[in-house]
């Protein structure tokens, strides 16, 4: 974008549902980031957790709260527990075990809370943690969590072009580990992203290069940091404290960086994103 002038960034404001870490722990270890050998803070996590359901009210978000549930230390990444686009839920399933009781609590509340259409999977499905509106279509991660009939099965019920990417790096096993989106548009070439190519099959690289040819480029140190598990409203995007270089690129393209520390939420290996499901209507 060098030498062009930078679009004025318009953010919309979200919905999101999320769900404190009472209960947090790393007991057991499902991907790379987790080691039960190490000490891990409930209160930390939570006092982090708090900040960053505050930094979305300050910024004029609603966050709807779910309650944790004794034995489901994973719960606060809600992210994993449903895909909601234009009213219509597709709840999760989990592929490990200890985290499957969680998808039949989010469905309950959102049961409660008026959506009545509601879809449960058959095929393994991880929710946002594998899938990224981008206000025309869902990119669709697998490779290790979300099954790959998933994606013709979200497409089924949430009637909405998907468009499947094979994750290849076990440390970024979810697709919002790798890639996440700017700005929405209907129009999915204008659409903006940003994402990690490395995280990628080569295949996948190709597509991605060519839906959006103006993405930005993530580096293995943004990665390294979970910068690809920011939250944007269009505007300010929420990153982790340490991806101060992502922000800075981001900030030269019109885009507000707003930074809280997720160290001890990393330590289950989640961030932002992955504690914040978006109720899309
Ligand atoms: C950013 N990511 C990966 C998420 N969307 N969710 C985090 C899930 C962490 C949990 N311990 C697990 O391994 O499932």
């Amino acid at each position: 974008m060098q030498g062009e002038a930078v679009p004025p960034r318009v953010p919309t404001p979200r919905r999101y549902l999320m769900c404190p870490p009472r209960y947090f722990a790393v007991d057991y270890a499902i991907n790379p980031w987790m080691d039960p050998s190490k000490p891990v803070s409930a209160d930390v996590a939570v006092a982090q957790w708090t900040e960053l359901r505050d930094t979305y009210r300050r910024l004029g978000h609603t966050v709807e709260e779910i309650d944790p549930q004794p034995g489901l230390p994973d719960m606060v990444f809600a992210a994993n527990s449903g895909t909601v686009v234009d009213g219509r839920v597709l709840g999760s399933r989990f592929r490990a075990p200890q985290r499957a009781a969680e998808a039949e609590h989010f469905r309950r509340w959102f049961l409660e809370h008026g959506y009545r259409d509601l879809t449960m999977p058959e095929k393994i499905n991880e929710a946002e943690g594998d899938f990224a509106w981008t206000g025309k279509l869902l990119l669709a991660g697998t490779g290790f969590r979300t099954d790959p009939a998933a994606h013709a099965e979200a497409q089924e019920v949430l009637g909405v072009p998907v468009v499947s990417l094979q994750l290849i790096d076990p440390r970024y096993y979810h697709l919002d580990t790798a890639l996440f989106v700017l700005a929405e548009a209907t129009d999915t070439a204008t659409a903006q992203v940003v994402y990690y190519p490395e995280a990628f099959s080569p295949g996948s690289q190709r597509v991605l290069r060519r839906m959006f040819p103006d993405a930005v480029l993530a580096t293995a140190a943004d990665a390294e940091c979970f910068g690809l598990n920011g939250v944007s409203d269009g505007r300010n995007v929420v990153l982790p404290v340490e991806a101060t270089d992502l922000g800075a690129r981001l900030a030269e393209r019109g885009y507000e960086p707003v930074y809280v520390d997720i160290s001890e939420l990393r330590k289950a290996g989640g961030g932002p994103k992955c504690c914040t499901l978006e109720i899309r209507k």
